[in-house]
């Protein structure tokens, strides 16, 4: 199959993950930061190494970007950039995420910080042929509190852009039972939730996500191989899996492409999506992503259409705007 050429959905991207070496250079020296000057070494710095051990050794990658993510500019720049690159490849429609708890550096606000990413994406919009949304993450070593902060303020973005929330970062046994509270409120307000889980060896984050957290997806849940709950939970409710193969590699949560669940998911009929996580970080694309999985389980025309069509389901969107993603596969 011509990947490029196909429609693709990522529903599953973290900005901060995705930025352009050659921009993170740009903006260090327009803001005179004392960081690595050279390209070669930024590329180094923002992307995962092949050694890369864990989950948490590849969370080392996003300081730099994350650096230079701290002025309003800047935020607009790389939100429009990854949608730029997102179009150019032909994905249709992207749910960009990312953690407004770090990008206040330099004293920007929580409403600051959504304004300007939301910008960038509507002006690649109104470029390209690609529709975006954000996901709001909340970084799971910080308190509930500040995830209630980012629920609060974000509440009023939702529908102008942002959709959903999310926890991300480390992955710890049980940190489910910290986030119940913002996550209910988060739930009230109208956002979507979404949570990543099971990406470290714990299935049982996946059920306790769906249980306590109202998780209508999961990030990854690779490891409901290891709970029966986990995985009895995500096939009977049918709850997608954001399945992220480049990223799982690289934090050895499976050993390679042919050993990853996915296929042995989809074909017990559970709804697996396809999706980057992150395209500097992994150096990756959905092109690639996809070019991987059909290489390892020589994925068949008929079951690509079936795992857009699952991200079409799995989108946070309206009916009206799915029926117009499944035009593009007919
Ligand atoms: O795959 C991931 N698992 C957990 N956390 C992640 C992953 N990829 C990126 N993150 C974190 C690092 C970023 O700074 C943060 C917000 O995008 O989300
Ligand atoms: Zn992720």
């Amino acid at each position: 199959m011509n990947f490029n050429k196909m429609p693709k959905i990522d529903l599953h991207c973290h900005l901060d993950g995705s930025l352009r070496a050659e921009t993170v250079l740009d903006i260090i020296k327009k803001n005179r930061l004392e960081l690595t000057q050279s390209l070669e070494g930024i590329r180094k710095q923002l992307t995962a190494p092949l050694s890369c051990s864990s989950l948490d050794e590849y969370l080392r990658c996003f300081d730099l970007p994350i650096a230079v993510m701290q002025t309003k500019e800047d935020l607009e720049r790389v939100s429009f950039e990854l949608m730029e690159d997102a179009a150019m490849e032909n994905i249709k429609y992207i749910e960009i995420r990312f953690a407004p708890q770090q990008h206040t550096k330099e004293g920007l606000t929580t409403k600051e910080i959504i304004q300007s990413v939301l910008q960038g994406m509507s002006r690649a919009e109104k470029i390209y042929d690609i529709k975006g949304n954000y996901i709001l993450s909340c970084m799971r070593h910080l308190s509930a509190e500040s995830a209630m902060k980012i629920v609060e303020e974000g509440k009023q973005f939702i529908g102008q852009g942002v959709v959903a929330v999310d926890l991300c970062g480390g992955e710890v046994a049980g940190f489910c039972h910290k986030f119940i509270e913002p996550m209910k409120k988060a739930r009230e307000y109208g956002y979507r939730i979404t949570v990543h889980a099971g990406e470290t060896g714990i299935g049982q984050n996946v059920a306790d996500a769906i249980e306590l957290l109202g998780a209508e997806r999961i990030g990854h849940g690779v490891f409901i191989t290891n709970s029966r709950e986990a995985y009895n939970l995500v096939k009977e409710r049918k709850i997608p899996l954001e399945i992220c193969p480049t990223s799982n590699i690289q934090t050895k949560a499976v050993k390679n492409y042919g050993e990853h669940p996915i296929y042995d998911f989809y074909n017990d009929e559970i709804m697996v999506t396809l999706n980057t996580d992150n395209r500097t970080v992994s150096d990756t694309t959905m092109t690639e992503e996809c070019i991987q999985i059909e290489k390892a389980f020589h994925l068949k025309k008929e079951e690509y259409t079936d795992i857009y069509l699952n991200s079409v389901e799995a989108a946070f969107i309206s009916e009206d705007e799915k029926q117009k993603l499944r035009e593009y596969i007919k």
